[in-house]
């Protein structure tokens, strides 16, 4: 009963914090699914990461912002949806409500099966951005927490290894913390760039933050 209480009292907190959230508002007015769209929207405006035409892979997409920003960007101005099939590849454990023009694969990033599947969607192309908004679910046990992150991370990265074009793009979310380090010296050795972006849509409170690798090495 007691935790019933708790429970209840933590959602209704949370209720009013998104309420009064402006980039919950900026959302909703704008269509995307979460305010994590405007964490991506900050990094592209910056780096200028997605064009026209692209192929693009989206890792732990649910519930689907980050899709449905890359999806605008990668359209080219006035052609059909269609013209996207198969350019914006998306990955979920969690089932994700269809995007016109997302190919999206339900699956766990650390199975081999469900990668081969991936690669299967992927069909060879150059992939010019890989972008990775994973988050396991946190124990709260740090030492635990930090290696099924960084796990995540090298996941992704070795994925980028094998897929990117040589002018492609890595953007992955990271958390301060054991392991940060580790993470930032693996984005140096493999990009020829490497940037370090907190978005001011990313909560304050937030430990994590963005690695971005620019070009391979
Ligand atoms: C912060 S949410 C992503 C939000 C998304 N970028 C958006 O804009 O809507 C993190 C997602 O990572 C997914 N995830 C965590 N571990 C994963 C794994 N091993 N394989 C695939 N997805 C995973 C979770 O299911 C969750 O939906």
């Amino acid at each position: 009963m007691k935790v019933q209480t708790k429970s209840k009292k933590v959602n209704k907190a949370w209720l009013q914090q998104q309420a009064s959230d402006p980039w919950v508002k900026l959302a909703h007015k704008e269509g995307y699914r979460a305010r994590a769209a405007y964490k991506l929207k900050e990094i592209d405006e910056r780096l200028r990461l997605f064009k026209p035409g692209q192929v693009v892979v989206d890792l732990g997409s649910t519930p689907g912002a980050w899709s449905q920003y890359a999806r605008r960007q990668l359209a080219p101005r006035g052609a059909a949806v269609g013209a996207l099939d198969g350019s914006l590849v998306a990955l979920d454990l969690l089932p994700m409500e269809h995007i016109e023009g997302v190919d999206f694969l339900l699956g766990d990033f650390r199975d081999e099966a469900v990668l081969a599947q991936l690669q299967e969607r992927v069909r060879g192309r150059p992939v010019d951005v890989v972008m990775s908004d994973m988050a396991p679910n946190l124990s709260g046990i740090a030492s635990a927490d930090a290696a099924r992150v960084s796990h995540l991370v090298e996941l992704a990265v070795d994925f980028a290894l094998h897929h990117l074009q040589p002018d492609g793009a890595l953007l992955a979310k990271v958390f301060h913390g054991p392991g940060y380090d580790e993470l930032v010296a693996l984005f140096r050795r493999h990009f020829r760039q490497y940037k370090v972006i907190k978005p001011k849509a990313s909560r304050d409170q937030s430990a994590e933050t963005y690695l971005v690798g620019l070009g391979l090495r």
